[in-house]
């Protein structure tokens, strides 16, 4: 083949032979392919056959101008008809063969498809425009990640101008919220798959935070290798503000913003779920206020929505984090108490309460007071599901209304019981200390080596005028909840000590008598000052002082009680560590305490010996004493057989029924009178 043959047959464009009238020569298989037809097809036809008519005289004035000699060569533009009929914009280049005569021999044409290159440069407008006036941001990085180019809604989100972008790594919009994982994973997508799409936290130029959904793809070249990054997104903070809000609308009250029934439902649902698992209660408290409907029509709606209001807030202030307090609707309120261990527990919510509404409202000049009346139904007790809970606090409201203004009633009527006979308790507790009605008794420790009485535990007893005497076990827990333990503690320090020193003036010998100490004493700022204000007062030598700590109390230290306790030891006083075993002090630990000596509870003394794990632990305790030059004294010994064993362990003393029960003052001194007891075989 001629090498012109070749190119004819190869051309990109089409190439054509034309006679001087215009019909076809030649076509070559670009031309055929432009215009559909076959090109033994051509050869039948002319030029204006694949012209439309509007173009034809294009063509006509050329060849024209060609015969009459004023021209041989012409561009120009055009359309041509396909054989299925659409156009096609072309550019054709035509020049005219002549004989030596003159006369036009045939036609040399080239055609240039112009609708491939014209729909480039449309999309190549089109994609410019898209990039400019997009209200995504764009941002294009070159396959090492550096910025080429970022578009104006880039800049409006950001607040970055291209300027300040190009040639940058994108990370300097990160806003640190996401962890290593997140963009690994990110990459990872990138890599696998060629795109990433997510919602990202990402910081604005003013170091705002902002929400995007950014979508990045990779562009890769023709030889498969990574070109650019192209990441779009768009800034949906402010959607997601909206939704939060439509969010919160949807579970609360818009006037006070308390959670709504639904949520309340929710919670309590929750809550029920998580008792269930751990065997606790969960109290629903339904509250309704006794005078709105009053507020509501002498002072007016608005007046009413303030009043609403102010007792949200209130009540929100009366609650820990994990309750929940909602609005019901109208005056009704509710409150889920999700961790009730004691009664004692919602009585004194209910009280705080009470306590938050006395204090009058001002509304319009007019100081308004509230009340609630107040149902209580209680988890698992009083129902099982949340609609017998709602409906059996509501009856229980119901009663509190009848009862009268400014109460509460519990569901079951034993549980009503229960929480008057803790009233009564507490409002004779409270006189209890001005009316004289607390007595010590004290318990003797034994020697083991030699049975003497080597000291006493003072332990407190409340003689009620109608019960008689109430075991501290049912009254300090309510004395620690009402804080009245403080005071009380304080008598018992001052009882002790001016007794002690009574016994060693009448010569009943010398002992330390020790004193149980509530954690809350502890943690008051003045307990330092309070002990030696005892000691001074009485005039006791502080050796004879001894106070019992529990391991809770020493776990829950701080560095200023601590200080407090090194600083009472070197003045002589002794402390012991009560109920050794049933908390977690570690070894490490006890070498820093300033105490003198363990009580072995007496839950580990009682099954010695026989139970092996019990065994063990006495003897770990005793050995642990030994080390530490500590004195070990076993609590709860009742019987010869525990006595014996602890002998044999070599324990130094011991306290329990085996040899006197807690005694008063009085009885106790006979003790201090009497013979050794017999001790060790
Ligand atoms: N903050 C204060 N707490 C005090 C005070 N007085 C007592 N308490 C604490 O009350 C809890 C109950 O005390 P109590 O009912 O007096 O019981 C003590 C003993 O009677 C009892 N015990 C003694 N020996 C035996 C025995 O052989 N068997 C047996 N079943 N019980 C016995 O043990 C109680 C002493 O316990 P502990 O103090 O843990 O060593 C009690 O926790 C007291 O601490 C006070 O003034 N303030």
């Amino acid at each position: 083949m001629k090498e012109v043959d070749w190119i004819f047959e190869h051309a990109p464009h089409g190439l054509a032979l034309g006679s001087p009238e215009g019909r076809w020569l030649a076509a070559n298989p670009a031309y055929c392919r432009m215009l559909g037809y076959e090109e033994r097809e051509l050869l039948q036809m002319d030029v204006y056959d694949v012209t439309p008519e509007e173009d034809q005289a294009i063509t006509r004035r050329f060849l024209d101008a060609v015969h009459r000699g004023e021209m041989d060569t012409a561009i120009y533009e055009k359309r041509y008809r396909h054989k299925q009929g659409h156009l096609i914009e072309v550019r054709v280049a035509v020049a005219a063969v002549r004989h030596p005569d003159g006369s036009v021999s045939h036609f040399v044409v080239q055609v240039v498809d112009l609708s491939t290159a014209r729909e480039r440069e449309n999309k190549l407008r089109l994609y410019g425009e898209l990039f400019e006036h997009s209200n995504e941001a764009i941002l294009i990085t070159d396959r090492d990640n550096r910025i080429v180019a970022v578009n104006p809604a880039f800049t409006r989100i950001t607040g970055y101008g291209a300027k300040e972008v190009l040639g940058r790594n994108p990370r300097f919009l990160s806003s640190g919220r996401h962890d290593r994982a997140f963009y690994q994973q990110m990459w990872r997508a990138l890599k696998t798959t060629g795109h990433w799409e997510g919602e990202i936290i990402n910081r604005r130029k003013d170091g705002r935070e902002y929400h995007e959904w950014l979508s990045i793809s990779v562009i890769h070249d023709e030889q498969g290798q990574v070109q650019n990054f192209v990441a779009i997104f768009t800034d949906i903070s402010s959607l997601k503000d909206a939704y939060a809000q439509v969010e919160f609308l949807a579970y609360h009250d818009p006037l006070t913003l308390l959670p709504n029934r639904v949520l309340l439902r929710d919670r309590l649902q929750q809550a029920i779920g998580e008792a269930h698992r751990e065997g606790r209660q969960v109290a629903l408290l339904y509250l309704d206020l006794d005078n709105f409907k009053h507020v509501n029509d002498s002072l007016g709606h608005g007046v009413g929505d303030r009043f609403l209001q102010e007792i949200a807030r209130r009540l929100r202030n009366c609650l820990r984090e994990d309750d929940t307090v909602s609005r019901q609707g109208g005056d009704e309120f509710a409150i889920v108490l999700p961790h009730v261990r004691r009664l004692d527990h919602i009585v004194s919510v209910i009280e705080k309460i009470q306590t938050a509404l006395a204090e009058p409202i001002a509304l319009q000049g007019q100081q308004v007071r509230a009340s609630f009346s107040i149902g209580v139904a209680l988890y698992p007790d009083d129902g099982g599901d949340i609609d017998t809970l709602v409906k059996h606090a509501d009856v229980a409201m119901y009663h509190a209304k009848e009862a009268g203004r400014d109460t509460y009633r519990f569901f079951t009527p034993a549980m009503n019981a229960r929480v008057r006979a803790r009233l009564r308790l507490e409002n004779r507790l409270r006189q209890a200390l001005e009316q004289g009605e607390f007595e010590l008794w004290y318990q003797p420790r034994v020697r083991l080596a030699d049975g003497r009485i080597c000291g006493a535990e003072a332990l407190l007893r409340w003689r009620h005028p109608e019960d008689g005497w109430i075991s501290p076990g049912d009254f300090i827990p309510l004395a620690e909840e009402i804080g009245l333990i403080v005071p009380i503690d304080q008598w018992v320090l001052e009882e002790v000590c001016r007794q002690n020193l009574e016994w060693q003036r009448r010569g009943l010998g010398e002992i330390p008598v020790a004193v149980n100490l509530s954690a809350m004493d502890f943690r008051r700022p003045d307990f330092r000052d309070r002990i030696v204000r005892v000691l001074a007062d009485t005039g006791i030598d502080p050796r004879w002082l001894e106070l019992e700590l529990t391991e809770s109390v020493l776990l829950q230290h701080t560095d200023e009680i601590m200080a407090t306790l090194q600083w009472l030891r070197s003045l002589g006083v002794n402390f012991a560590i009560d109920d050794f075993g049933t908390g977690y002090s570690s070894l490490a630990y006890l070498k820093q305490l300033p105490v003198s000596m363990l009580k072995v509870d007496r839950s580990f003394v009682r099954d010695v010996p026989g139970d092996p794990n019990d065994e063990a632990i006495v003897k770990a305790v005793i050995e642990l004493g030994q080390v530490f030059g500590l004195q070990v004294v076993a609590e709860g010994v009742e019987t010869e057989a525990q006595l014996q064993f602890l002998c044999r362990l070599g324990c130094d003393s011991v306290q329990g029924f085996r040899f006197s029960r807690p005694q008063p003052a009085a009885e106790f001194e006979r003790l201090l009178c009497r013979e050794p007891f017999r001790t060790c075989d």
